[in-house]
């Protein structure tokens, strides 16, 4: 499936919060992806339309790209164009719980992504909060899956081990490394590679999703295993390399997927 990605250089449409706009711009070059910053509401009907995906993230939300996203989010809808929601910190205060919900009546994704925190919040289940970090007592599968059929879209919820499901299929996935948590923007990040992946094969959102995590879990293997006697600054170079040079066979063969 990376070729896919690689085959069709996908346009993702970021809107995304000013602490990752970089970093997520370098990460989906670096799988094949062309990214394309936009959040003013003037002209992101417009680059949604041309886009084959478009990122809501609300990691660093202002009322205009409130704007934006709900302008974005309609033409996306309207053309069929995949969204991916990540609902950073929502839960952490009440406005941001508020406004998440409310973009959710307006526009809506074809795939959640947060962590435990953030995908418990949004459905009202217990669930810790403080700022961007969250964690949740239950198990990422049942949580994912839950989620899903309560919102009634594909939940992506990620830790130590993410999960993918719509409600009926789940997928785990194992591959990861715990310095991802070191590194600002690996979440954010990995919701717009979950939308290359979406936005490039025809297997739907559930399978995308699960070897985009697959590719991305594998990354930070390698990149640690370069980068353990260095630190942490080196393993986010070394993770980018890796995004880059990771190719669908060794995914194939290095990964821990398991259907639930
Ligand atoms: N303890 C961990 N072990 C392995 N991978 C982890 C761990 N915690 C987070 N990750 C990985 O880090 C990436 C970002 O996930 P997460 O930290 O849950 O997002 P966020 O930064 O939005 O809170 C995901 O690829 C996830 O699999
Ligand atoms: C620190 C911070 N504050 C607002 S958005 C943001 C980035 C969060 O990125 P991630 O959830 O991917 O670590
Ligand atoms: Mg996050």
């Amino acid at each position: 499936m990376i070729d896919n990605v690689r085959t069709k250089h996908p346009l993702i449409h970021c809107i995304t919060n000013g602490v990752v706009q970089n970093f997520t711009a370098n990460g989906l070059l670096a799988i094949g992806a062309a990214p394309v910053m936009s959040a003013n509401p003037k002209e992101v009907g417009e680059m949604a339309q041309n886009a084959h995906g478009l990122l809501l993230n609300t990691g660093t939300l202002t009322d205009g790209q409130y704007e934006a996203m709900i302008i974005a989010g309609r033409a996306a809808n309207e053309n069929g164009t995949p969204i991916v929601l990540d609902p950073v910190a929502v839960g952490a205060t009440s406005y941001r719980t508020k406004v998440v919900k409310e973009l959710l009546s307006e526009v809506k994704p074809n795939l959640i992504r947060g962590n435990g925190g953030e995908i418990g919040a949004l459905i009202g289940a217990h669930s810790e909060m403080l700022g961007v970090e969250g964690k949740s007592d239950q198990e990422p599968g049942s949580l994912a899956k839950e989620a899903a059929n309560v919102l009634g879209t594909a939940i992506c919820v990620t830790g130590e081990v993410d999960a993918v499901s719509n409600g009926k299929t789940t997928y785990l996935i194992k591959n990861g490394h715990e310095w991802l948590s070191n590194v600002v923007g690996t979440g954010c990040l990995l919701g717009a590679i979950l939308l290359a992946y979406i936005s490039s094969t025809r297997e739907g959102a559930l399978q995308a999703s699960a070897a985009a995590l697959a590719h991305y879990g594998l990354a930070s293997e390698k990149a640690y295993s370069l980068a353990m006697k260095e630190g942490i600054g080196t393993f986010q170079q070394r993770f980018l390399d890796a995004l880059s040079s990771l190719t669908d066979e060794k995914v194939k063969h290095d990964t821990h997927i398991q259907k639930v």
